[in-house]
């Protein structure tokens, strides 16, 4: 199998959150990852493992007290603020479990405004509406959010996050507002789109029957990661 590059890694990544008294909480403790361009990239655990912690780090909106945290070979901890802010708006996508799509636009719109504010000047009619293609709802096009289900919404803000062509689209806890059936569909979709649109995806989870669709899944537990199951393991599965 051909070597995959490394987009985001973390070294001894330690994330200590101030407590009311003068103590302190360490959420996270010493976690190392290495998340591979063009692969989805699940994060699993229990409620309150650090999963979210860990995501808003690697997506440049937190960084971390000690360790060190990569996007693309430089250290986001020594960029400028202003860097880090062009990182989020260029190169990255973000999808949340609680569905934040604009009530008072369309599907169009919605996808649209997100290409506006990533400065995606040419051309953006037809890559929304190819973007509404890739998650099967461009008949959906002028409907308002309000119009349809919780799975169709979360397949408007896929398309959302994907529009500005970003290097990596980070998705906390995708399906934990869907039922089981949707939950699948959102990951099948994440799974096809790393296969076509060359895309990385890294998803939150607790959910343990979506771990067979990672490419590589980091298991962490007390802010530690006890379990990976990456490319050697990927190669048995696929033989099997
Ligand atoms: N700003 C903060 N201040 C203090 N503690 C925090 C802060 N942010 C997170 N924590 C604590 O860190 C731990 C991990 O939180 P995090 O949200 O990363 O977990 P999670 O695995 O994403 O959980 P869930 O699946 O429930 O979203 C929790 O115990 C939480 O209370």
């Amino acid at each position: 199998m051909e070597e995959k590059k490394v987009i985001i890694s973390t070294s001894a990544l330690t994330r200590k959150f101030p407590l009311a008294g003068g103590s302190e909480i360490t959420v996270l403790n010493g976690i190392d990852v290495e998340i591979e361009e063009g692969t989805l990239t699940i994060l699993k655990g229990r409620s309150g493992s650090g999963k979210t912690t860990l995501v808003n780090i690697l997506s440049a909106l937190d960084l971390p007290t000690e360790g060190k945290v990569f996007f693309d070979g430089k250290e986001m901890n020594a960029m400028s603020e202003h860097q880090r802010e062009e990182l989020r708006r260029y190169h990255m996508g973000y999808i949340f479990q609680a569905v934040a799509l604009v009530p008072v636009m369309n599907v169009y719109e919605n996808v649209e405004f997100s290409l506006r504010l990533a400065g995606y000047g040419k051309d953006r009619k037809e890559r929304v509406e190819e973007c509404l293609k890739k998650v099967g709802l461009v008949k959906r096009m002028y409907h308002m959010p309000e119009e349809l289900s919780g799975g169709e919404q979360q397949r408007v803000a896929i398309a959302r996050a994907l529009a500005h062509k970003p290097k990596v689209v980070f998705a906390d806890e995708p399906t934990g507002a869907l039922d089981t059936d949707n939950g699948l569909l959102v990951v099948k979709l994440f799974k096809e789109l790393v296969e076509h649109e060359g895309v990385t995806i890294v998803m939150t989870t607790h959910d343990p029957s979506l771990m067979e669709l990672g490419d590589a899944v980091f298991e962490i537990e007390d802010g530690v990661i006890i379990g990976r199951n990456d490319d050697s393991l990927r190669r048995i599965g696929k033989n099997i």
